[in-house]
């Protein structure tokens, strides 16, 4: 096979159409604005700072499996790292010219991208070809579910051509040998550090503000918004609401101090009965909303299944103050008509609450279970690199890096033997 076969692989509907919405339901209710004009993204550790950690968990496996198909793909025979993890979004007037992932000093580490892309071409924007200075395919059309891995080097010159309608999402990865550059390792520790600050893990499900990446200058409007406005009420007011704040305090000049205090959304004329923490807040509840509207019946009533089963098992305590996005979608309007008639007996026996603390419980599940299986890849991935040591007989100045072991000493073959060992025993998953 020629090298140039080896340097891209194209994965048609790798992820499913629901996985998709769903990727892009977390990127809509967090992103900042991004390290280009007229792009916006969410990073994993955006994602816990704003007490949002739950919804990193969708993304778990996923990098998981990209990581292991880059691996075989390449024919790696040495465990790969996932360098950052971000959805990105670009909107009208962002491209890329001609380039590599790696052509910068602070990119050397940089040894494969994976881009997946979450929308489609000509379906949900215009624009924004991915092109390939030679080789095939010279060019490439975003189709919702396909991913794009190819090396980080100088054989894979690439651009994405202008978008000229709607948004581009993706959820975009880069790997790397280099395991000082090991994402993971930091996501582990910014969960351990909220961990440690909210016990018992995720008092509340109440995102925060953590960045000052908010405000954006749509590039056409700049003139006339002179300066611009957040990306969070633009987001809401894509869906037609506007922010009423009923704070009255001395900041309230101050449009980014308001939008951290309780607000409320109106809709045309009418003010919203429900009062959020802030404007993080009501962003996901709306994003959350819009997402399950669009979603299949079948899939919300089990949802709603799973929830209720869930909140059958808590006997009772309930704690009214609490409310979290998912009340939001469930109360009132924001709800479908085929399980209205079901959540209306539920709200009447005034489970409300219990529902909350459900939704609480859950996240403090999820936090729990996703803190404990990268921290179980970590253990898992540190008992691999100690076997490479000791076949390789490499010195401890070189032990945190695999990228300095001869990758030939231990074939791939034997890292997943040991892998399904390691498994066994319960240390990896
Ligand atoms: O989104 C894409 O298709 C590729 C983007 C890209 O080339 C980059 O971010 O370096
Ligand atoms: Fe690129």
């Amino acid at each position: 096979m020629a090298d140039s076969d080896h340097r891209r692989l194209i994965l048609r509907n790798f992820l499913s159409q629901q996985l998709c919405k769903e990727l892009e339901f977390i990127h809509k209710s967090c992103c900042t604005v991004g390290y280009r004009p007229n792009v916006f993204s969410t990073t994993l550790s955006h994602l816990i700072a704003t007490n949002s950690a739950q919804l990193v968990m969708p993304l778990v496996s996923i990098r998981e499996r990209l990581k292991e198909k880059a691996e075989e793909h390449f024919g790696c025979e040495y465990e790969l790292f996932i360098e950052f993890t971000g959805l990105i979004s670009w909107c009208k007037g962002a491209s890329i010219g001609w380039h590599s992932d790696d052509n910068r000093e602070y990119l050397k580490q940089r040894d494969f991208a994976v881009v997946c892309y979450l929308n489609s071409y000509e379906i949900d924007f215009k624009g924004g070809l991915f092109h390939f200075q030679d080789g095939e395919p010279s060019t490439f059309a975003p189709m919702a579910g396909d991913v794009l891995i190819y090396t980080a080097d100088n054989k894979n010159i690439h651009c994405v051509s202008e978008i000229t309608e709607g948004e581009r999402t993706t959820l975009t990865l880069w790997l790397t040998r280099d395991a000082s550059h090991d994402e993971d390792a930091k996501l582990v520790k910014s969960l351990s550090d909220c961990w440690v600050v909210n016990n018992p893990p995720i008092a509340s499900c109440y995102p925060v503000e953590a960045s000052n990446s908010m405000y954006w200058y749509p590039p056409e409007e700049a003139s006339v918004f002179q300066s611009g406005f957040d990306i969070r009420c633009g987001r809401l007011h894509v869906f037609g609401f506007d922010i009423y704040s009923e704070c009255c305090c001395s900041s309230s000049n101050n449009l980014l101090e308001l939008l951290k205090e309780p607000l409320r959304l109106a809709r045309g004329d009418e003010l919203l009965p429900w009062k959020f923490v802030n404007i993080f807040h009501a962003l996901q509840a709306v994003q959350f909303y819009y997402w399950m509207k669009g979603s299949k019946e079948k899939r919300i009533s089990r949802m709603m299944r799973i929830i209720f089963t869930h909140f059958l098992d808590i006997d009772g305590a309930c704690n009214l103050t609490n409310l979290v996005f998912l009340l939001h979608s469930l109360s009132g309007k924001l709800i479908l008509p085929s399980v209205q008639t079901h959540v209306k007996q539920i709200i009447d026996r005034d489970v409300t609450a219990i529902l909350i603390l459900s939704w609480m419980h859950l996240s403090g599940a999820r936090l729990a279970n996703i803190l404990s299986s990268m921290m179980k890849r970590k253990t898992a991935q540190a008992a691999l690199s100690r076997m490479f040591m000791f076949k390789g007989q490499i010195n401890s100045k070189e032990s945190n890096s695999i990228n300095h072991f001869n990758a030939k000493i231990l074939h791939r073959k034997t890292i997943l033997i040991i892998r399904a060992l390691l498994i066994a025993i319960g240390v990896a998953r």
